[in-house]
């Protein structure tokens, strides 16, 4: 069985969300954590495999690299086509990362023309007239403006695009995507044609990324957010010859909350999350994740907030009066939170104080050492939230791949580690919504049974345990 699609994501949040979307929308799924090696295995039977790199903060030479080892990989193992997932609020800089990793992987496949899609609209990205919004606001008038590492202070992806890359970007608006999928391989190929390089896509609802999936499915590299990876997964996994507007009853609409499609005898629940020690770490900074620490904290459970001047004043001292803290927490009831999620302010003090990277560098490598000494003390479950600090959690943790399972929010499925089944939560940081440390230690709801009679369609109560924000 050939693998359908190679997808390499510049983060592991993103990474999660997309091997999820891919899962919940009918392609047998790997998620492999680092740049795989020619000892990395990958099960026979898999349609998709998704390379998690922590690429997104690097320079970009570096993740030029990382980018181009995974995609060899992936070439290895036969991978018929490619997708470069980011941020679905295109987390980069005039340096990149994306442009330069977009040129480099279409040089390397020797083809010159793709598309940029970071639309996710279930939750809540858009993209119209090429403009990317966050809700209600354009891009840069949302949190994102405030983000730590990747402040986006402009909304146009055309722009965002040219000032990182080496072609020209147009766009393929609302209106063509409307008119279907072959007006919008018409309107590519002229841009193509025209000399542009990157095509920015419209998209606002889930049905155009379906519109979209199916228009870029034969181009040899696709890159953008979880949103066109679903759509496109919906076009890879449809037996030969049914096409979406096929009313042959066999693809249901899952999900509303989670924006899901699966075949009707298609269970994505293979395996459920198992109540067990576990600790929150949450290094994000985004104004959701403020949201659900303050909840968080409200409810009693305990949390922890990390003191930077002490960090950085005795990083080992100041990780084992963490450590000591959680341990102690992490039995019985709710779990122990450690947060270094600070408001806009408190951040702009931080980086006046130690330096934006020196403050990044140390939180990390903080989360990165507790979680790996509280595994070897027995902790079985994290929740982690932020996209560089569950890289390095990860990291930290060994894990060098994970089976996915299900989704506890849009975008944030449970997955559990290869080799030491450890079981994760990598939760993007404007991702869930406001009670979501608490959802994600309920019990997740149970598998239909095999035995049982099908129930079609599935609701939202059954396989999400709480609706988008
Ligand atoms: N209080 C703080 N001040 C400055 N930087 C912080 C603070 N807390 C966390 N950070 C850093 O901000 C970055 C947040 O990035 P990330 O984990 O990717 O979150 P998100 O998913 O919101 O982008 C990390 O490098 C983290 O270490
Ligand atoms: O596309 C998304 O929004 C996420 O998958 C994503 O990339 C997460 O990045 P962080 O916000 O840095 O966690």
């Amino acid at each position: 069985m050939a693998v359908r699609l190679g997808v390499i994501a510049d983060d592991f949040t993103g990474a999660t969300d997309i091997a999820g979307f891919l899962v919940a929308n009918g392609l047998r799924t790997v998620q492999l954590t680092g740049v795989p090696t020619a000892a990395t295995s990958v099960p026979e039977d898999v349609d998709a495999v998704v390379v998690s790199l922590k690429s997104r903060s690097n320079p970009a030479p570096e993740a030029v690299e990382m980018s181009l080892a995974a995609l060899g990989f992936l070439q290895s193992i036969g991978a018929e086509r490619f997708y470069f997932k980011y941020c679905s609020t295109f987390d980069s800089t005039d340096q990149g990362n994306i442009g330069p990793v977009t040129d480099a992987l279409l040089a390397a496949l020797g083809t010159d023309f793709t598309v940029i899609c970071p639309a996710l609209p279930v939750n809540g990205r858009t993209v119209y007239k090429g403009y990317l919004f966050v809700g209600d606001a354009p891009l840069h008038e949302s949190g994102m403006r405030h983000h730590p590492i990747t402040p986006m202070t402009d909304s146009n992806l055309m722009r965002l695009m040219d000032r990182q890359s080496q072609g020209r970007t147009g766009n393929v608006d609302a209106a063509v995507v409307a008119r279907g999928s072959a007006a919008v391989r018409d309107a590519l190929a002229a841009l193509k044609a025209e000399g542009f390089r990157y095509a920015v896509l419209d998209a606002v609802t889930d049905d155009d990324l379906d519109v979209l999936g199916e228009a870029v499915a034969d181009l040899p590299l696709v890159t953008g957010g979880s949103g066109l990876g679903a759509g496109l997964a919906r076009v890879l996994s449809r037996p030969a010859g049914q096409h979406a507007d096929d009313a042959t009853g066999t693809w249901q609409h899952a999900d509303d909350a989670t924006g899901t499609w699966q075949h009707a005898d298609h269970d994505t629940r293979t395996w459920q999350p198992t109540p067990g020690r576990t600790v929150i770490l949450s290094g994000s900074c985004s104004v959701m994740t403020n949201q659900q620490v303050a909840a968080y904290d409200a409810s009693g459970a305990p949390t922890l907030r990390v003191d930077v001047d002490r960090l950085l004043a005795d990083p080992p001292t100041y990780a084992r009066d963490v450590l000591a803290w959680a341990l102690e927490r992490s039995g019985e009831g709710a779990a122990p939170l450690v947060y270094a999620t600070a408001p806009p302010d408190e951040v702009a003090r931080l980086h006046a104080t130690y330096g934006a990277e020196r403050t990044s560098e140390a939180i990390e490598a903080l989360f990165a050492t507790v979680a790996a000494r509280l595994a070897e003390d027995g902790v079985r479950r994290f929740v982690v939230a932020g996209g560089e600090t569950s890289g390095s959690v990860t990291t930290a943790l060994g894990v060098t791949g994970f089976e996915v399972g299900p989704q506890i929010a849009p975008g944030v499925p449970w997955v559990r580690a290869l080799d030491s089944g450890i079981e994760l939560a990598l939760k993007s940081g404007n991702f869930g919504d406001t009670d979501f440390f608490t959802t994600a230690q309920q019990p997740a709801p149970q598998p239909a049974q095999q035995t049982a009679p099908q129930p079609a369609p599935q609701t939202a109560e059954q396989t999400a345990p709480q609706t988008a924000h």
